[in-house]
């Protein structure tokens, strides 16, 4: 297995406050890799250094045998990274933005085949501005891929959508990864990260307090002599919303 992410005792300190403490891990080439932990636990911080959007303070960070400090445009090169919306400029249509990002990446794209990806072929004519929110966020995943990176970067992708958007989100980020490339993604929700990631790193106030696969994380608790206080149902209020709502792609989602 090929580590294509390395961090080593990585620190941020914003003045006399330190948001990143110390972490240390290893992501697997073509593994989906969570950061889960609480608001302010340092996740966004992490990947932004990672992305070589943000100075760190201490520590190495090698990325596909790229390190940070002496070629963070090489790195640039392999990476996707989820563009603001506010580089949405409101007056171009969804092909007019995929021609403009290619051609920042000095790259040739074909929109109608990123388009096609993300299920979005229909709305190749339509501002960013007119999607419903699933959409925009199928968009902003397929933004990371215009320049074809080993590694994407995904900042809490389905934060607000409905159930069913969510699901579909994470059939599209299982496709990303089922073609080899590696996906790192930071989530507050723990289904999806049971469901989708290899392996997650729990961070709390700057540290990684666990790392490991969701299974074996669950199966260590459970080892410890943790029980549920309450009694679990085989299905939850989400599996009765999706069981009458449906799972199929909506227009809207
Ligand atoms: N530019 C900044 N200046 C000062 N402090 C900052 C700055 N950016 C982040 N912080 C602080 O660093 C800590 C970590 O923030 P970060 O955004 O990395 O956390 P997070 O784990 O991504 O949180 P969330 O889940 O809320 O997105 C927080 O206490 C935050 O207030």
């Amino acid at each position: 297995m090929k580590t294509i992410i390395s961090v080593k005792n990585l620190q941020k300190k914003y003045g006399d406050f330190t948001a990143v403490k110390d972490i240390s891990f290893d992501v697997h080439e073509g593994e989906i890799f969570g950061l889960l932990g609480p608001n302010g636990a340092g996740k966004s911080t992490t990947l932004e250094i990672i992305e070589t959007l943000r100075d760190k303070t201490s520590g190495e960070v090698i990325v596909d045998g790229f390190n940070l400090d002496q070629s963070p445009d090489a790195i640039k090169k392999i990476i996707g990274v989820q563009l603001q919306s506010s580089g949405y400029y409101p007056g171009l249509n969804l092909t007019e933005l995929i021609h403009l990002f290619g051609g920042l990446y000095n790259r040739t794209v074909n929109p109608h085949e990123l388009l096609k990806l993300v299920n979005l072929t229909d709305k190749a004519k339509a501002k960013y501005k007119e999607l419903s929110g699933g959409q925009k966020q199928r968009f902003s995943i397929a933004t990371t891929l215009i320049n074809q990176p080993r590694i994407i970067f995904l900042d809490e992708p389905t934060t607000g959508l409905d159930p069913q958007a969510r699901r579909n989100l994470w059939d599209l980020i299982s496709d990303i990864r089922s073609k080899g490339t590696t996906v790192i993604i930071t989530t507050h929700y723990m289904d999806e990260a049971e469901y989708l990631c290899d392996r997650v790193a729990i961070v709390d106030a700057g540290r990684i307090v666990a790392i490991n696969s969701p299974h074996q994380l669950i199966d260590n608790l459970i080892a410890s002599g943790f029980e549920r206080t309450t009694e679990v149902k085989k299905a939850n209020l989400e599996d009765v919303f999706i069981n009458l709502t449906g799972k199929e792609w909506r227009k809207e989602d």
